[in-house]
C-alpha cells in the first residue's frame, strides 16, 4: 500500500497543526507546494486538504461539478526527494530557507526560544538499504536549524524535557493565531461568496428565493427518472443560501413559508449534494445547527490527517521521528495532549512497510483512537479487559501504558479480525496480552473482576464517513435499533466485569466511532438507569465537546456532560464518543437482572454482578466478620468440612464471576 493511500485514510490531531506552515516553507524553498490551506471558501479548503492527504478512492460527488465550474483542483505537489542513506536530515535541506525563515517561523515555531536539547550530535546512522530511494530530507525541523546539524526537535528525554512542550506550545500558539486569521479570511470570503451568489439568485432583493414554487419539480436537484445529474454548483449555492435564511429566519424567509419547508429543502439538497440517504442525513443534521451541520458534512468529504502512534514498548517518539525523518517523512508531534502521536504531513515511503513499522516501533492509528485509552488510564500490574479489541490499536496502546505489566484480556468474537489483533500484539511486542474469542455479552461469565474495562463498541461508523463513505447510504433504521441494543448489553456486561473494590481502578470506558445519540448518550443513560452502582466521571481528556444532556425532547442525566464528543469539523479527528464510568458498589443481583431482561430484552438474562468478592476465608472477608483464619489443623469434622466445601464452591463461583445464589438448586445438589 502506498504512502499516499495511507495518508488519505488516517486521521489527525485535535488541533490541525501547521500544514500551511510546511507549504510556506516549501514555497520559500522553491519547492512544489500543495494547495494553499489559507485559501478561503470550502472548495479551496477541501482541495488543499485533499492535496495534503491525497484521499484514495472515488471523489466526493460534488468534486466533479466543482471542477466543471472552473475551479480546478490544486496541482498535486511532487514529493520532496530525500536521501535516507547518507545525509543527516537535521541539516538544512531547503535552499533559501535560512535567510528569513526565522521570521516566518516566529509564530509557530519559536525555535530560538524553545530550549530544544541538542544532545544527539551524531549524524543518524546510514539506513543501509535505500528503502526509499530519496536524496534529501524534507522535514521542517531540519530546515529550521540555523546552525547546522545536531539541533533536534525531540528532546533526549521525551517525558521530562520541556523542549518539546515549548515547541508544541509555540506551535499551537502560532497555529492558533494563524487559524484565527485563516478563519477570519475564510469568513470574509464566504460572506463575499454568499453575497455574490445572493445577487445572482435573488432577484427579489434580500430574501433569497430558495423554495420552488412548483411543488412537483426540483430542477436543481435533478430528476432521477430522467437520469439527469444534479447541478452541484447550484445545489451548493442553494444550500449556502438556505443556511443563511435559517440563521436569520425572521428577516430572510419568504412570506408564507415555514422553517420546516426550508429545512426539508436543505435536507434534500444535502442528500443530493453529498450522497446521503435521507434517513441518515436527517439523523446527522439534527445533531447540529444548520451551519454546523454543513461544516460536518463538508468535513466528511476530506480525509483526516495521517497519525502514527509511537510504540513506547519498543522506542521513544523522538527516536522514531528521527528515523522517519531520515526516510523522508515530514512529521510533527500530534499535539500537546499526546506524548506518543506523530502527525504525518508527507511521506515518500509506504508507512505500513518501513523497517520501523515492521519492527513494531509504531502503529498507524487515528488520533481519536488514542482517546479511550487515555481515558481508561490503565495502571501497571492491573487486570484489564478490552472487550472488543480487534485489530488491537487500543489493546497495544493499553499494553504500552501498562509497560507490559499486569494482564490484558483482549477479546473479539470475530476470528478473522482476531488474527489481525494477534499480529499487532506480536509486532508491537505486547507481552501482557491474552486473546480471547467470546461474544463479550457473555462476560463476566468467563472472567470477571477486572480493574478496568474498555468497551470500544461495534457501531455504525457515522464518525468515520470520510474513511468509509458507504455509511452514507448503507445504514438503516434497523441498524440504529439493533446496534444500540447490542451496545447496551455490552455496556452492562462491561460494568459487571469490573471489580468495584479494585484498589487502583474500578473503571469502565465506553467509546464508539459514531456520533449518533442512540449509540452514545442513550446507551450511557441506559447503563446509568440499570446499574445504580456506577457513576460517570471526568474522562481526563483536555478537549472535546460535552455530551448531550437532552436531545430532541429526551432528557438525560446531568452527568452526561462529563462524556465527550469529537467531530471531524471541530478537531479534525474522526467522529468519536468517550464516556468513563466508575463502579462504586456491587450490582444488586436480582432486581437489576430482571429489569435488564425486561428493558433490553437481553438474552443474557443472567447478568448479575460478577465482581469477585473477597475470599470468605480471609481475615476480613467473611460476611459475618466472625470467623478468623485458622492455621492449626485440629482433627477432622465432617460438618465443618461440608461447610468449608460449600464456602469454597461459592468462592470458586465468585472468582469465575458467577453468583452462587443464582443457582441454589445446583448448589444443594452439589453439596449433597
Ligand atoms: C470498533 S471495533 C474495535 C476496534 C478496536 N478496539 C481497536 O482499537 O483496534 C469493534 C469490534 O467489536 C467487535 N464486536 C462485534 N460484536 C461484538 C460482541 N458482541 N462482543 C465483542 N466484540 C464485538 C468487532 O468484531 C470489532 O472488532
Amino acid at each position: 500500500m502506498g504512502a499516499g493511500r495511507r495518508m488519505a485514510r488516517k486521521q489527525g490531531p485535535p488541533e490541525a497543526l501547521s500544514e500551511e506552515h510546511f507549504a510556506r516553507l516549501k514555497r520559500k524553498a522553491g519547492l512544489p507546494v500543495d494547495a494553499p490551506v489559507e485559501a478561503s471558501g470550502n472548495k479551496r479548503r477541501r482541495t488543499g486538504k485533499n492535496a495534503d492527504a491525497k484521499p484514495a478512492g472515488k471523489k466526493p460527488a460534488a468534486t466533479a461539478a466543482k471542477q466543471m465550474n472552473g475551479k480546478k483542483p490544486a496541482k498535486e505537489a511532487k514529493p520532496v526527494k530525500t536521501n535516507g542513506r547518507s545525509k543527516p536530515v537535521v541539516k538544512t535541506i531547503m535552499p533559501g530557507l535560512e535567510d528569513d525563515s526565522d521570521e516566518e517561523l516566529g509564530d509557530e515555531f519559536d525555535l530560538e526560544n524553545a530550549d530544544l536539547s541538542d544532545d544527539d550530535e551524531e549524524a543518524p546512522a546510514a539506513l543501509g538499504d535505500d528503502f526509499l530511494g530519496s536524496d534529501s530530507g524534507s522535514s521542517v525541523f531540519d530546515s529550521d536549524e540555523e546552525g547546522g546539524k545536531g539541533k533536534h526537535v525531540f528532546s533526549e528525554d521525551e517525558d521530562e524535557s520541556d523542549a518539546e512542550e515549548k515547541l508544541t506550545a509555540a506551535n499551537i500558539a502560532g497555529l492558533s493565531r494563524k487559524l484565527d486569521l485563516q478563519r477570519a479570511e475564510e469568513e470574509a470570503a464566504n460572506a463575499a461568496e454568499l453575497a455574490e451568489s445572493a445577487m445572482k439568485t435573488n432577484i427579489e432583493g434580500d430574501r433569497p428565493h430558495i423554495l420552488d414554487d412548483d411543488e412537483d419539480e426540483d430542477d436543481i436537484a435533478g430528476k432521477p427518472n430522467a437520469m439527469l445529474a444534479p447541478d452541484l454548483q447550484l445545489l451548493r449555492t442553494r444550500i449556502s443560501e438556505n443556511i443563511r435564511v435559517l440563521d436569520d429566519f425572521a428577516n430572510l424567509s419568504e412570506e408564507g413559508r415555514s422553517r420546516s419547508e426550508y429545512t426539508a429543502q436543505l435536507l434534500r439538497d444535502i442528500c443530493s449534494y453529498y450522497g446521503y440517504s435521507e434517513y441518515l442525513a436527517e439523523k446527522l443534521y439534527n445533531l447540529f445547527t444548520p451551519r454546523e451541520a454543513f461544516a460536518f458534512f463538508e468535513a466528511n468529504e476530506t480525509a483526516r490527517p495521517v497519525v502514527i502512534r509511537t510504540n513506547t514498548l519498543r522506542t521513544h517518539r523522538r527516536d522514531l521521528a528521527q528515523a522517519l525523518i531520515n526516510r523522508g517523512v515530514t512529521l510533527e508531534p500530534v499535539g500537546k495532549w499526546s506524548k506518543v502521536g506523530l502527525q504525518i504531513f508527507e511521506s515518500n515511503v509506504p508507512l505500513g512497510a518501513t523497517p520501523e513499522y515492521l519492527a513494531g516501533h509504531y502503529i498507524l492509528q487515528a488520533a481519536s483512537s488514542f482517546l479511550p485509552c487515555m481515558a481508561l488510564d490503565p495502571q501497571e500490574n492491573e487486570r484489564v479487559l478490552d472487550m472488543a479489541a480487534a485489530p488491537g490499536g487500543k489493546t497495544t496502546y493499553l499494553a504500552a501504558l501498562m509497560k507490559n505489566t499486569g494482564i490484558i484480556i483482549a477479546n473479539d468474537p470475530n476470528k478473522a479480525r482476531a488474527k489481525g489483533l494477534i499480529g499487532n500484539i506480536h509486532r508491537l511486542g505486547a507481552r501482557n496480552v491474552i486473546v480471547s474469542n467470546y461474544d463479550a455479552r457473555e462476560f463476566p461469565k468467563p472472567m470477571g473482576g477486572f480493574d478496568r474495562v474498555l468497551l470500544d463498541a461495534p457501531c455504525s461508523g457515522t464518525g468515520v464517513i470520510a474513511k468509509d463513505p458507504s455509511v452514507k447510504t448503507n445504514k438503516t433504521e434497523m441498524d440504529f435499533m439493533q446496534l444500540p441494543h447490542t451496545q447496551k448489553q455490552l455496556l452492562l456486561a462491561a460494568i459487571d466485569s469490573v471489580n468495584h473494590s479494585s484498589k487502583s481502578g474500578g473503571y469502565v470506558v465506553y467509546s464508539t466511532c459514531s456520533v449518533t445519540v442512540e449509540e452514545n448518550e442513550q446507551v450511557v443513560q441506559y447503563a446509568l438507569s440499570r446499574r445504580p452502582n456506577v457513576r460517570l466521571v471526568d474522562t481526563g481528556i483536555s478537549f472535546g465537546r460535552e455530551g448531550f444532556t437532552s436531545f430532541m425532547g429526551k432528557k438525560f442525566d446531568a452527568s452526561l456532560r462529563l462524556t465527550r464528543r469529537y467531530y471531524p469539523h471541530t478537531y479534525n479527528v474522526d467522529g468519536f464518543y468517550v464516556a468513563k464510568f466508575q463502579k462504586f458498589g456491587p450490582t444488586p443481583p436480582k432486581t437489576s437482572a430482571a429489569r435488564d431482561r425486561a428493558a433490553a430484552a437481553a438474552d443474557d438474562a443472567d447478568i448479575i454482578d460478577k465482581t469477585p468478592i473477597p475470599d470468605e476465608d480471609s481475615e476480613d472477608g467473611d460476611a459475618s466478620g466472625s470467623r478468623k483464619k485458622k492455621d492449626d489443623f485440629g482433627g477432622w469434622d465432617d460438618e465443618e468440612d461440608k461447610e468449608y466445601m460449600e464456602k469454597g464452591r461459592r468462592n470458586a463461583m465468585r472468582r469465575r464471576g458467577l453468583d452462587p445464589r443464582s443457582n441454589k438448586k445446583a448448589a444443594k445438589k452439589q453439596s449433597k
